[in-house]
């Protein structure tokens, strides 16, 4: 049977990549956003310009990757940092201005990256001016790239995603979701509260186990490979290191 993957399984996978593998998990974040990045330019060979939506945790951090990968092959990336109004806080510090510390430690590497390198446009400002100035720039783009949360998500979004999500699902744009569509729990394959509708999901190491219920979220699923070893991949199937596995190569 193909491999499919919990939320606890990609949890113990990203710990076991770097506890008993040596892999730190910035390497495995750099190969998922190469990796989506290569099949965005896939799916929008016209070049039609996207905005990428990045979140605060390693979802965001992907983000960040895919657009710094995207811009570099000369697609035109408009990136957003959006973090929560209130509440949860990563607790970690990164020098660039633009980026504080309520990001998680990968994210506020990527994110730090991009902010050097290009516009950061992000909802830390006061006041509402930012939601206009990112409607403005979903309806003059292409496509949509959904990296604000992933596997992580075990709530309903807050604000202002409870207000950004509609928006997104109304906007008549194809969206990519980076993992998981945001929203969407990836055990059960039923949102949570708000929820991305996908046109395409580009998730990480296998299929989650909530996917076979949620085409309606999803749109089409494509596994990209992270490079995590074959060995810890094969140890979550329950299988011998070495065997066949289909579940986890790239299509
Ligand atoms: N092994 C892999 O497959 C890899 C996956 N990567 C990517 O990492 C995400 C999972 O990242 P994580 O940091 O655990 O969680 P999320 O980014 O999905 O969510 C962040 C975190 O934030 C909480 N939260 C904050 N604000 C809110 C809010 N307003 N409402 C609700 N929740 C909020 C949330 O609960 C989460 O705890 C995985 O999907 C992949 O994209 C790695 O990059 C590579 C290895
Ligand atoms: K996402």
């Amino acid at each position: 049977m193909d491999l499919t993957l919990t939320r606890a399984q990609v949890r113990d996978l990203d710990r076991r990549a770097v506890e008993d593998f040596g892999m730190p998990g910035v390497c495995l974040m750099e190969n998922a956003g190469r990796g989506a990045a290569e099949l965005f330019t896939r799916l929008n060979p016209d070049r039609l310009p996207a905005v990428i939506l990045c979140g605060p945790g390693n979802n965001g951090g992907d983000g960040f990757v895919l657009a710094r990968h995207l811009d570099n092959r000369g697609w035109p990336v408009v990136v957003w940092l959006l973090r929560p109004e209130a509440g949860q806080s990563f607790g970690f510090a990164r020098a660039a201005a633009a980026v504080d510390r309520k990001l998680s430690p990968d994210c506020a590497v990527n994110a730090e990256v991009w902010a050097h390198a290009r516009e950061l446009k992000t909802n830390v400002a006061t006041g509402n001016a930012w939601k206009e100035a990112l409607v403005a720039d979903v309806n003059a783009a292409g496509w949509v790239i959904d990296a604000l949360f992933g596997t992580g998500l075990t709530r309903p979004v807050t604000a202002p995603f409870d207000e950004l999500i509609p928006f997104v699902n109304a906007s008549g744009k194809p969206v990519l979701a980076v993992d998981v569509p945001t929203g969407l729990d990836c055990d059960t394959g039923e949102p949570l509260g708000h929820a991305v509708r996908a046109t395409h999901t580009a998730t990480f190491v296998a299929p989650k186990r909530g996917f076979a219920a949620a085409a309606a979220w999803t749109g089409v699923v494509h596994v990209v490979d992270i490079g995590a070893p074959r060995a810890l991949i094969e140890s979550l199937r329950g299988g011998e290191p070495g065997a066949s596995a289909p579940g986890f190569l790239p299509r």
